[in-house]
């Protein structure tokens, strides 16, 4: 397994070297030779985080907005954070976005313990990122999202503040390889369950848009929650005939974005459901799990991972019915981990999953894309 893992299989392969920076597609000797969380994330159609400074002239409904937004979240002051970040200390840095750093805060809650928490402090650019999330953030309540906590929003100052997810982002933990194949699992289930709820259980649907490996952040319990909501869409309400979001710019990384989208710019919940495809294609590709699969979970795992990455989008399942054949997959696991007392499987064949026939969108020629599982 490991670099021989997914081989691909491209006649055409090559001609494939637009898809540069995808290490899946291209490598010198046709193997995977690093992981897709390798791959930079890249602009599409030169980024939709453009962002003008606040004009002085509001409309009625723009001077409402912050007044709701200042309801549901608590307003920091700009001296509160940078005493939380010793004033943006360097040190504090624990991440970076396109647009913004993320700093290790410790707030002081009404005189009682210090209280640690993430302070995203955006730069000019992401000023527009900053509104989207807060806009929609501040109406998400769900296990398996990213709390938002406050914000603060001065003249030249934009900061967000989220509960704390200590154990970082999901392309971290997948790049050390410590992972066990169940808990890859129920990492999966987990995000599964937090797409379910943005795609249906608001009052309109909201789509990620970015999701992968480095927007699933893991708490204390290595519980997995959805965060970078920067470039998310909100949809029609939900129930009601789905409508076709066209953006003309957005965010994506190559791979994890819905081939239908770099066709026509159209976002509909199938493009999350695409790139959580992507994801669960990732999270499998890792020597330390070798023999730990069981056969039927690996079935119906591949089966999902497939129809998840269909080319037309309508073919696609709904993260719902992903959602439930996850967990299945678990409990055939389990099942299987009960009566196997070492645990340690063999899957008998090659495993071929075939991407089907791509067309390249400069040259306009088709390639056939199959991944090839050796275990
Ligand atoms: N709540 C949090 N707790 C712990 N670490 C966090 C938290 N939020 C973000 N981070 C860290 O910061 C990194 C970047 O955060 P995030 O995914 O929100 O940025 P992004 O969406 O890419 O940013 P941008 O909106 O600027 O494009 C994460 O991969 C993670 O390492």
């Amino acid at each position: 397994m490991g670099r021989e893992l997914a081989r691909l299989q491209d006649f055409r392969l090559l001609k494939f070297q637009w898809l540069d920076s995808h290490q899946v597609f291209v490598t010198s000797e046709n193997y995977l030779s690093k992981k897709v969380s390798q791959i930079g994330t890249m602009f599409l159609n030169c980024v939709g985080m453009c962002c003008s400074k606040p004009t002085t002239n509001t409309t009625s409904s723009q001077r409402q907005f912050p007044t709701l937004i200042e309801e549901l979240c608590h307003q920091f002051s700009l001296t509160d954070l940078r005493k939380a970040t010793n004033n943006f200390d360097q040190k504090r840095v624990i991440g970076s976005g396109l647009f913004s750093e993320v700093y290790k805060g410790c707030l002081q809650h009404d005189g009682a313990s210090d209280y640690t928490v993430a302070i995203k402090r955006f730069d000019y650019q992401g000023w527009a990122a900053f509104n989207k999330e807060i806009e929609l953030l501040c109406q998400l309540r769900h296990p398996r999202c990213v709390s938002l906590i406050g914000f603060s929003n001065h003249e030249n100052e934009k900061i967000l503040v989220y509960e704390y997810m200590s154990n970082g982002s999901l392309d971290k933990h997948l790049q050390e390889g410590q992972l066990s194949w169940k808990k890859r699992l129920e990492i999966c289930i987990g995000v599964a369950r937090g797409l379910h709820y943005l795609h249906t259980g608001a009052k309109r649907s909201i789509f990620h848009c970015i999701l992968g490996p480095g927007t699933v952040l893991l708490d204390d319990q290595m519980e997995p929650k959805l965060a970078g909501f920067g470039a998310s869409e909100q949809g029609s309400r939900f129930m009601s005939k789905q409508k076709q979001i066209n953006v003309d710019r957005v965010l994506g990384c190559w791979g994890y974005t819905a081939t239908d989208y770099l066709m026509d710019g159209i976002i509909t919940a199938k493009w999350d459901v695409f790139s959580f495809g992507f994801l669960l294609l990732e999270v499998r590709i890792d020597p330390i799990i070798k023999g730990k699969i069981a056969p039927d979970c690996w079935q119906v795992f591949v089966d999902m991972m497939v129809t998840c990455l269909k080319y037309k989008p309508d073919e696609r399942p709904t993260i719902g019915e992903v959602e439930v054949q996850l967990e299945h997959a678990l409990s055939m696991q389990e099942q299987a981990d009960i009566t196997n007392s070492n645990s340690e499987y063999t899957l008998l064949s090659k495993t071929i999953i075939s991407l089907g026939v791509k067309k390249c969108i400069w040259c306009n020629q088709n390639y056939f894309l199959q991944l090839i599982f050796s275990i």
